[in-house]
């Protein structure tokens, strides 16, 4: 993928509300600035710099001192882009502006961007593919066919290889592979295997033989789908999925009738073993965690503790599996209590050592092997990139990475997430009023060349349910489009050809960085990512170096270099002029033409207003809730409000942003983040009744 060749991204693409934009008369310029100027000090946790108390400077304290200059692309010193210059095309043509009317000083006063001393290491990586076909193992001949002829696959991946003899002996296991490298056949393909081959005949009514849980409903959907193909030739197997937004009454009524296959979500089940009467775990032989560390997280852990409870009351001999991509310490943790003598299946290992794989012992949560648990394997087919973007010009660069990809390139299809539901829904608004056209009279805010070929979608957890499912199966049968979305969408999904990640809120962990990278370059297929960080969080890529992940830089001015690509972006000023060379100068005055557009929409009215305000409400809560081990990364006194408001199209910090931002409020996402200082008590947890859990479907991905 030319990512640094100035080829860039594309775009999203929905319905919503349309609010009017005009081009109402403002305030006179220099009265807002002094006002502003008050509340951007007001609003940000620095004070601003005694020497420029005066004027509208946006340093940051620590970053301030060295330069006044403003930053400009390749190191030369530009006059400050003049507003009232480009104003007209800031608008898209269609609203023409007066002069004196306030536009965005995008490349004024932006802390410097730190030179990345990134650090090369070796990644872990791991063979995907085997030679061997399904053949060589001992399957029922229909269960091959299948595998062949549906799944229209011949030879198996290396932790199918691994895992499947393993599993058929009875034995349970602990997996660990990288994404996109086959593990729901792993497990799913034995579990098959084994009920078909059971001496007496399943029956419906039997209930549950084998329990697969897994932390989101999307994953559910997909799981479930993978298992029932799995199952055509064995027809008197009948499986299920329980999740949350379903409606409970008719999940009862299948239980009723009888599942023998089980396919949940952690909250639902819970919710089920409360309160249904025909639920029960006698025949259970299979428990099944896929996706094991992201169930611990938060509500999850405690409904995996209820679940435990009720299927040992009932069951005590099972196989038990447990699978990820990443091991954490909190995987070690449940294995340790819910495996009996386990394997322990890491491609990582076959690939490093021939070691035999069943002699490994689990590693512990110990310093010895944190190696193991530090360092993940991540595709060799998935390039990583970072850029570094002051936090005034982050919006910008996001949207110029999605119209270099889906404007200017084929067959493109992007993920983006983001850290809440709230960050979510403003982009896509935002994106969808602006860069997208409708099919016939452009949006009020919209760019005039504003293109219908981008598609948006979004998916979080305050989605209903129906629309949640209509998107995942949109955007996995589409060939191009731009999905934003929260974590919801980082763990298992499978979905096919998309060609790039990217992070636009950084993650709270290594695992989760490898979780929503892992969305691409699947199976052997090519993909990559971009991480986009602030200044301040410049030292991320240290962190990540840390656990084996490489990134490469891609700079800012090659993303935004885009516009230029576009005449819509242009000013008055290159309007008028014959086509001249593309100078940093013209890309500044581009990016600022976007960013007004941006704006323009934003203030188009009272309810987008304070759509955005809510939007970088919920980003400063997001921010606050990173691990104690990367605070000194992401805190958010290294930010500057002011800048940041800009990035929601915000011409002013809202007031008492300062005040939200230490408050420290419980956001309503969950990162994950487990804690050996809690390990004791989880496992105290799980050895009492704990039936106190009153999460219900409430937990499943609320994020
Ligand atoms: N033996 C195989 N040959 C070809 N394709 C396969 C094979 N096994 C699985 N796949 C395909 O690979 C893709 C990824 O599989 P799967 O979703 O099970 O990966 P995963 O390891 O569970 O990933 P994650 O860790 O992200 O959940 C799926 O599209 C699946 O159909």
């Amino acid at each position: 993928m030319a990512a640094a060749d100035g080829v860039l991204p594309h775009v999203p693409e929905s319905r919503a509300a349309v609010p009017t934009t005009s081009s109402r008369p403002r305030p006179a310029q220099s009265r807002r600035q002094a006002a502003a100027t008050k509340r951007k000090y007001q609003g940000s946790s620095e004070a601003p710099p005694a020497k420029r108390r005066s004027e509208t400077s946006f340093l940051p304290a620590k970053k301030t001192a060295a330069k006044e200059t403003p930053r400009t692309f390749k190191g030369k010193a530009q006059k400050t882009f003049s507003l009232k210059r480009s104003s007209a095309g800031a608008s898209g043509g269609n609203q023409e502006r007066k002069p004196g009317i306030r536009t965005s000083s995008l490349f004024k006063n932006n802390p410097e961007i730190p030179e990345l001393h990134r650090p090369v290491v070796k990644q872990v990586q791991e063979k995907v593919f085997t030679s061997d076909a399904f053949q060589a193992l001992d399957l029922h001949p229909h269960l091959i066919s299948t595998i062949n002829t549906v799944f229209k696959m011949s030879s198996m991946t290396s932790v199918q290889k691994q895992s499947i003899p393993v599993l058929l002996e009875g034995r349970d296991a602990l997996v660990r592979s990288q994404t996109g490298s086959g593990k729901t056949l792993a497990y799913c393909i034995p579990v098959v295997q084994s009920l078909q081959a059971m001496k007496s005949k399943i029956q419906r009514g039997d209930g549950p033989y084998a329990l697969i849980l897994v932390p989101t409903r999307e994953l559910a959907l997909q799981s479930f789908d993978t298992v029932q193909k799995l199952l055509k030739p064995f027809t008197w197997i009948v499986p299920g999925v329980l999740m949350g937004g379903e409606k409970r009454k008719s999940e009862k009524a299948r239980l009723r009738k009888g599942i023998n296959i089980l396919i949940a979500t952690p909250g639902r089940l819970v919710d089920h073993i409360k309160s249904t009467k025909n639920i029960h775990f006698r025949q259970i032989q299979w428990l099944i965690l896929d996706e094991a560390d992201r169930i611990l997280d938060l509500g999850f852990e405690k409904d995996i503790t209820v679940i435990l409870n009720a299927v040992n009351a009932e069951c005590q001999e099972r196989q038990n599996v447990l699978l990820s991509a990443t091991l954490t310490e909190g995987v070690t943790w449940l294995a340790d209590i819910s495996l009996h003598d386990p394997v322990s299946i890491s491609v990582l290992d076959e690939s490093h050592d021939q070691s035999n794989p069943k002699s490994k012992a689990i590693p512990e949560a110990s310093p010895q092997a944190s190696d193991e648990l530090d360092s993940f394997a991540i595709p060799a087919s998935l390039e990583q990139y970072v850029t570094v973007v002051p936090s005034k010009l982050r919006l910008v660069s996001l949207a110029g990475f999605i119209l270099q990809k889906c404007k200017f390139e084929r067959d493109q299809k992007l993920i983006i997430f983001f850290s809440s539901c709230e960050l979510v829904d403003f982009h896509y608004n935002l994106f969808l009023q602006t860069l997208l056209s409708g099919s016939g009279a452009l949006a009020p805010g919209a760019l005039p060349c504003a293109s219908t070929r981008l598609k948006f979608l979004r998916l979080h957890g305050d989605l209903e349910q129906e629309e949640r499912t209509a998107v995942f199966q949109e955007f996995s049968h589409s060939k191009t489009g731009v999905l934003l979305c929260t974590d919801v969408a980082a763990r298992g999904l499978d979905l096919p050809q998309v060609t790039w990640i990217v992070q636009y809120n950084a993650p709270s962990s290594p695992a989760e960085y490898i979780h929503r990278i892992g969305r691409t370059a699947r199976i052997g297929c090519h993909g990559s990512s971009l991480l986009i960080l602030a200044p301040s969080e410049a030292e991320y890529v240290n962190s990540l170096a840390s656990h084996k992940i490489n990134v490469s830089e891609i700079k800012m001015e090659d993303i935004l270099s885009v516009l230029t690509r576009d005449d819509c972006f242009k000013g008055r000023r290159w309007g008028s002029q014959k086509r001249r060379s593309v100078g940093p100068q013209e890309i500044r005055e581009r990016a600022t033409v976007l960013q007004t557009v941006f704006e323009d929409y934003v203030h188009s009215s009272e309810r987008t207003v304070s759509g955005a305000k809510k939007a970088l409400q919920s980003f400063i809560r997001a921010y606050a809730t990173y691990p104690r081990e990367l605070k000194h990364i992401f805190h958010i006194r290294s930010l500057h409000l002011g800048h940041v408001a800009k990035s929601f199209g915000l011409r002013d910090a809202p007031k008492n942003l300062s005040a939200l931002a230490t408050k420290k409020k419980k956001a309503n996402l969950k990162r994950a983040s487990f804690s050996s200082a809690t390990k004791g008590k989880r496992k105290s947890t799980f050895l009492a009744t704990s039936q106190e859990s009153e999460l219900g479907d409430a937990c499943d991905c609320a994020f």
